[in-house]
């Protein structure tokens, strides 16, 4: 299983919070309106894919990239407070949220939920972990993506709606922040499908890159 390979990470790995349309321009590529409160989903820890391992896809074949700043709680909390909320981040990742985009159209029609869209087998590939000093100003990084060499998405984390504090106080009132926990912050425009053979390339400014194969799965 994919999370069997992230047995060398000892600062992350448990539950993935995932946070959508948090960067106007996407919500406005996906025809949505920009939220009044985070939008939130899970995916399971079966969903974590590190360097090395190809991304799977699924058998409908119809996967969008998403990379997104990934900050990884350190201190676990409930009913956080936004002024203490960043001294529960322990550190941060460089993620995709490989998403399911028919499957996530049909139960956005119908009203469902989207956990089979975002949380197959291998959909959050990750990063190495990164510590607090690595990432000074975690508000102002760009975070890029290239399919096969082609820049796809190029945008900074100064333009997300809800900022990391408000997500975290946000959040543990709804439920308890365990260390080890990562919050996918949500992704600038420019999503696209990747295929089976696509290279994808992504990065965080020049603060940490990954690489991934996309293969589709058997
Ligand atoms: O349909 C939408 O508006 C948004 C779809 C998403 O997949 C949301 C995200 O995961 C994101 O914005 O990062
Ligand atoms: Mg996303």
């Amino acid at each position: 299983m994919a999370s069997r390979n992230l047995s060398r990470f000892s600062s992350f790995g448990k539950k993935i919070i995932g946070i959508g349309k948090n960067y106007s321009e996407h919500a406005k590529e996906m025809g949505s309106s920009v939220p009044s409160e985070p939008v939130v989903f899970l995916k399971p820890t079966t969903a974590y894919l590190t360097e090395g391992n190809p991304i799977l896809l699924p058998l409908n074949n119809d996967v969008d990239h998403e990379v997104e700043l990934g900050v990884v709680i350190g201190k676990p909390g409930k009913d956080i407070s936004e002024s203490s909320a960043m001294s529960h981040v322990g550190g941060y990742v460089l993620a995709l949220d490989m998403s399911n985009r028919t499957r996530q159209a049909q139960s956005k029609n119908a009203g469902l939920p989207w956990a089979l869209s975002k949380g197959f087998d291998t959909s959050c590939p990750v990063s190495k972990f990164l510590d607090l000093s690595q990432v000074p100003d975690p508000h102002s990084v760009q975070l890029w993506l290239k399919v096969n060499g082609v820049e796809r998405q190029n945008g900074n984390t100064a333009d997300m709606v809800f900022k990391i504090p408000t997500l975290i106080s946000y959040l543990s009132c709804h439920m308890t922040l365990e260390e080890g926990d990562l919050i996918l912050t949500g992704t600038p425009k420019g999503v696209g499908p990747v295929k089976h053979g696509d290279v994808v390339e992504c990065g965080l400014g020049d603060i940490v890159s990954m690489t991934f194969n996309a293969e589709d799965r058997k």
